[in-house]
């Protein structure tokens, strides 16, 4: 067991995700046993607060939980079962549970909150809360210079005619390995040399969005970076069991219409904040896993291989290494039911730190600007906008980033003296 110091400084013991894996004639049986199968009890309402009973045990089920599961039109997009709404924040963040009407169980229950809205919460969404349960050239360490919005005064920007090849490039993936982002100035606004420029950084991703991708607001993807709507920031591919490392995103063209400002923040700054903050929260957002999912496409059912917190940390060098925040795909968080109020408090602290405007670097791209950044660092987002927009990129794996920024700043021999003895 992994104890943590909760926020209110009791001791919580929190399941390590760690999982005890026992080998039975070489079949490895991982993880703890069944869900709540034997989830009988029909659950009740108790001065507002929904409770149910595991192992005869009664317990409470935080109301921004049963809010964030609701998956009415109005809470999740029908088109991507992605999440619309926000529990970390505003009313619906306060909203508590009025009545409850448990006519539909054992199938699901109705369950209304103050400001009327009603969620359907299906007795399997309950029952399937199951406990999911060498040296610095080695790792492509660098200094790392964490941000907040006075970075607009002097954002990082390499030339597109130095960042083709050689000290160029060595100093765009430095810059990018130190800040986060980067932005390559006088790039062609086209997308064979964009298309161009990311291969000569590693191969691009193939996703089902593709590889290179060219995208607009037609929903051709069922994701609402196809639409026109506005993005709070997150990082991409929290589905994937390894997010991707870079992502580039250049503007092609916004023709008839307005809007699309980006914004970018440093996970890492947000990170630091919420330690100073809260360490409790701190360490519950890294101890604690959560699922994400990418389902909107037909034939794409997406999930990574396990639950990963918000927050990574390198076990040899005890860095924080990966932030993974995304609160319109993430798809469930893995720990108790008695721990997912926690997780809630610490999560609302950290979006609140991703929301305030003092974190947010907040500009227009245009095209012959392209921005390439860190995706297991930097977040980010964009404005809703009107119009025809027309934004092209791609994503480089993470390994082959730091790849290439190693191979381009160091020697062969400090490469070697790093890998093979590091
Ligand atoms: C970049 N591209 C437009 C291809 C895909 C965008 C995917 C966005 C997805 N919700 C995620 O956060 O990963
Ligand atoms: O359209 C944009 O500006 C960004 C879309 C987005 O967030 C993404 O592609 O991941």
């Amino acid at each position: 067991m992994h104890r943590l110091s909760g926020d209110d400084g009791s001791n919580a013991d929190v399941l390590h995700l760690t999982r005890t894996i026992s080998f039975k004639d070489g079949i490895p049986l991982a993880g703890p046993g069944p869900g709540y199968s034997h989830l009988r009890d029909i659950p009740v309402l108790e001065k507002g607060v929904l409770v149910i009973r595991v192992k005869g045990e009664s317990v409470r089920v935080p109301g921004r939980w049963v809010r964030d599961v609701c998956a009415c039109p109005q809470c999740r997009n029908q088109n991507t079962a992605q999440r619309q709404i926000n529990v970390f924040r505003g009313d619906i963040s306060r909203v508590t549970i009025a009545s409850a009407n448990v006519s539909g169980w054992p199938q699901h229950i109705t369950v209304k909150f103050q400001d009327g809205h009603e969620t359907i919460v299906p007795a399997s969404v309950i029952r399937n809360r199951k406990l999911h349960h060498g040296a610095r050239q080695r790792e492509g360490i660098v200094d790392v210079a964490t941000w907040t919005s006075e970075i607009q005064e002097d954002p990082p920007t390499v030339e597109y005619a130095d960042a083709k090849a050689g000290p160029g490039m060595a100093s765009l993936l430095k810059t990018i390995r130190a800040r986060g982002f980067a932005f390559v100035d006088n790039i062609p606004a086209t997308p064979e040399v964009t298309e161009s420029l990311l291969k000569s950084i590693g191969p691009i991703r193939n996703t089902h969005y593709g590889a290179f991708y060219d995208f607009t607001s037609d929903l051709s993807s069922k994701d609402t970076a196809y639409t026109s709507e506005a993005l709070e920031v997150h990082t991409d591919n929290t589905y994937f069991t390894d997010p991707a490392g870079l992502q580039a995103l250049h503007l092609l063209s916004h023709t008839d219409g307005t809007g699309g400002e980006s914004c970018l923040v440093d996970g890492f700054a947000a990170a630091e904040q919420l330690y100073a903050q809260s360490k409790g929260a701190y360490l519950r957002l890294s101890d604690t896993g959560v699922y994400a999912h990418a389902s909107g496409n037909d034939g794409v059912s997406i999930q990574p291989a396990q639950a990963y917190p918000t927050f990574t940390h390198s076990e040899q060098y005890k860095k924080l290494i990966q932030v993974r925040w995304n609160n319109a795909d993430r798809a469930g968080v893995a720990t108790r039911w008695k721990q997912l109020g926690r997780w809630y408090d610490a999560a609302a602290k950290f979006d609140a730190i991703l929301n305030d405007q003092r974190n947010q670097y907040w500009f227009q791209l245009k095209p012959g600007r392209m921005l390439l950044f860190d995706n297991w660092r930097v977040l980010h987002g964009r404005a809703a906008f009107t119009g025809k927009r027309r934004m092209c990129g791609g994503y480089i794996n993470r390994d082959d980033f730091i790849s290439k920024f190693r191979t381009t700043n160091y020697t062969r021999e400090e490469l070697e003296a790093s890998t093979v003895t590091g």
